[in-house]
């Protein structure tokens, strides 16, 4: 488990990480999210003592990392997957990393196959798409069979079948009960790959709780009504208290009304209606109001 109390980071007046308070357990992939310079890398970068807190603490399963001793079998991660020499084989970066971390070498081809980077061990990094760095920098991750791994926008410029890849092997690590936390800007990244999230915004925490529970947060409810006659809906909608927006498609986006009500007001108008459809809070627009909220709240502050 990892736990953050009152975490928070100052680069001189710059707060990046501000009073962070949450928990990561293991057994699900729980996504770290936020807009960029939400203070994301650098609260993974506490978390493996790579930066000191300003005050506030950091800790994987009880303990702070500095305080550990078995290194990359404890503790697996990815930050950037360009930090590599790239005149290396990963074969050879992968070797290395083994020896000095007294890992077994058979370690270094296992987790290349986990990869899918067996056929490409033996050639230069630097000769690597950014996709295959990624697999590289999660193979290195693995490397050390951790119960904890830590992934810093693992999901960059794979193409879609590895998007697919990543998800699948998140999941897998999961279930077998180790603890994944994993970092994006994008909502539609984290949406098919965990299960938990931690939400923040300019280094404040927005939402620590599951990907259901996050989404119920959307109030931006609305409805889609199709019809011939929008031009004459429209006012009728807007008459009865629906705030109403067309579309070119002879679509309205109707919001503040259910959409039976809306069905009884064409019905009561002879207005036929071709589709209405409940659009459900989605978690993007979820995101986009609390993120677009913590911006506000933290412009008005001195930062
Ligand atoms: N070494 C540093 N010195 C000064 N400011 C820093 C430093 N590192 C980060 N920051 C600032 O702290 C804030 C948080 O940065 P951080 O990289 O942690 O955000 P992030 O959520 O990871 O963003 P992104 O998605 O863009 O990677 C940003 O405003 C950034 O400019």
């Amino acid at each position: 488990m990892i736990e953050a109390r009152e975490l928070t980071k100052r680069y001189g007046q710059k707060t990046a990480v501000n009073s962070l308070s949450f928990t990561v357990e293991p057994g699900h992939v729980t996504g770290f999210l936020g807009p960029n310079g939400a203070g994301k890398s650098t609260t993974l970068r506490m978390m493996l003592g790579l930066h000191r807190p300003t005050s506030g603490s950091v800790t994987i399963n009880g303990r702070p990392y500095t305080d550990r001793t078995r290194g990359m079998r404890d503790v697996g991660a990815l930050l950037d997957a360009h930090h590599v020499h790239g005149g290396r084989t990963a074969r050879a970066h992968l070797a290395s990393l083994a020896v000095s971390n007294r890992l077994p070498r058979r370690r270094v081809d296992d987790v290349l196959e986990e990869v899918g980077l067996a056929d490409a061990g033996n050639r230069r990094i630097g000769g690597y798409s950014l996709g295959m760095k990624q697999r590289l920098g999660i193979a290195t991750a693995l490397l050390g069979n951790p119960p904890v791994l830590l992934f810093d926008e693992p999901l960059n410029g794979l193409d879609p079948e590895g998007v697919k890849w990543v998800r699948g092997l998140f999941q897998r690590l999961a279930t077998e009960g180790r603890t994944v936390f994993v970092s994006s800007h994008l909502m539609s990244e984290m949406e098919n790959t965990a299960d938990s999230l931690v939400v923040v915004g300019r280094g404040r925490l927005i939402a620590a709780e599951s990907l259901k529970e996050f989404a119920a947060r959307g109030t931006q409810r609305s409805v889609t009504v199709r019809t011939p006659k929008a031009a004459a809906l429209h006012p009728l909608l807007s008459d009865a208290g629906a705030t109403v927006e067309t579309h070119p498609d002879d679509a309205l986006t109707v919001r503040g009304m259910s959409a039976p009500h809306i069905g009884d007001i064409a019905f009561r108008h002879m207005i036929p209606v071709h589709e209405l459809t409940n659009n459900n809070a989605s978690l993007e627009s979820a995101f986009m109001e609390l993120t677009a909220d913590s911006v506000e709240y933290a412009a008005g502050e001195a930062r």
